[in-house]
């Protein structure tokens, strides 16, 4: 699904911050990817997403090799990966109301009219009852916001998730509730995970494999 061959990645014609680095994330697995503080894993991911682009190395995503990222990358490819971050509060609009948010994804799709009811599906399996979803991010909590931006990254049914440390700032319930949400995701889609974080717990009971960053050429 996810092929990253001697990916280089940095900021701003700096030193890279990524340097050489393989990683493969095959259909339908799930890979965590660990390693310390600053050592580039979100940088990886979000090249991974597509939302950076490398300064070398090949990135193929379905077998197809990417040569258009940020809002270059065509809209199928795109599409087809589905990102969730950290800090919700960066990744969210605060003008939309957390039911806009999930469906924000319809809009670049063009498939607003297919998605609609799938939005409200996916609400409902995140948890967020009616209420929560006429308001805006500053007025739910972390682990609410959290759980829309999940349902908006599964809103058109990627084939790859990518989670950079998905619930690093929520409580264990919260935890357990979007890795069953995104679980359930994978077993009716068959999509491929790659989740980066620090808990090397959660990552060996989520992932299929867990991999140190950086990986050995594979
Ligand atoms: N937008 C940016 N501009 C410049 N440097 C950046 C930018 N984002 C990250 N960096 C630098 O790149 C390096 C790798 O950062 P990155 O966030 O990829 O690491 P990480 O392994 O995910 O860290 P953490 O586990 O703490 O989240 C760090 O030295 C960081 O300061």
């Amino acid at each position: 699904m996810l092929e990253l061959s001697r990916v280089t990645a940095g900021y701003h014609r700096g030193t890279p911050v990524v340097r050489d680095v393989s990683l493969t994330v095959a259909d339908g697995e799930a890979v965590g990817l660990v390693g310390p503080s600053g050592c580039g894993k979100s940088t990886l991911a979000r090249v991974a997403a597509l939302l950076h682009r490398p300064d070398a190395g090949t990135v193929r995503l379905g077998g197809q090799t990417v040569r258009g990222f940020r809002f270059r990358a065509p809209r199928a490819l795109r599409t087809s990966v589905g990102v969730v971050f950290q800090q919700p509060r960066l990744a969210a609009d605060p003008r939309l109301t957390l039911r806009e948010l999930i469906a924000e994804p319809a809009a670049a799709t063009g498939r607003t009219r297919e998605l609609a009811g799938r939005a409200a599906e996916l609400a409902e399996a995140a948890g967020l009852a009616e209420s929560l979803l006429r308001r805006r991010p500053h007025e739910v909590s972390d682990g609410q916001l959290q759980r829309a931006c999940v349902a908006r990254a599964l809103l058109p049914r990627p084939r790859l998730l990518v989670c950079d440390e998905m619930t690093a700032m929520l409580d264990a319930s919260t935890t357990a509730a979007l890795v069953a949400l995104v679980e359930r995701y994978r077993a009716e889609h068959g999509a491929a995970l790659l989740a980066v974080g620090h808990d090397r717990v959660l990552l060996d009971r989520w992932c299929d494999r867990v991999t140190e960053f950086p990986s050995p050429a594979d």
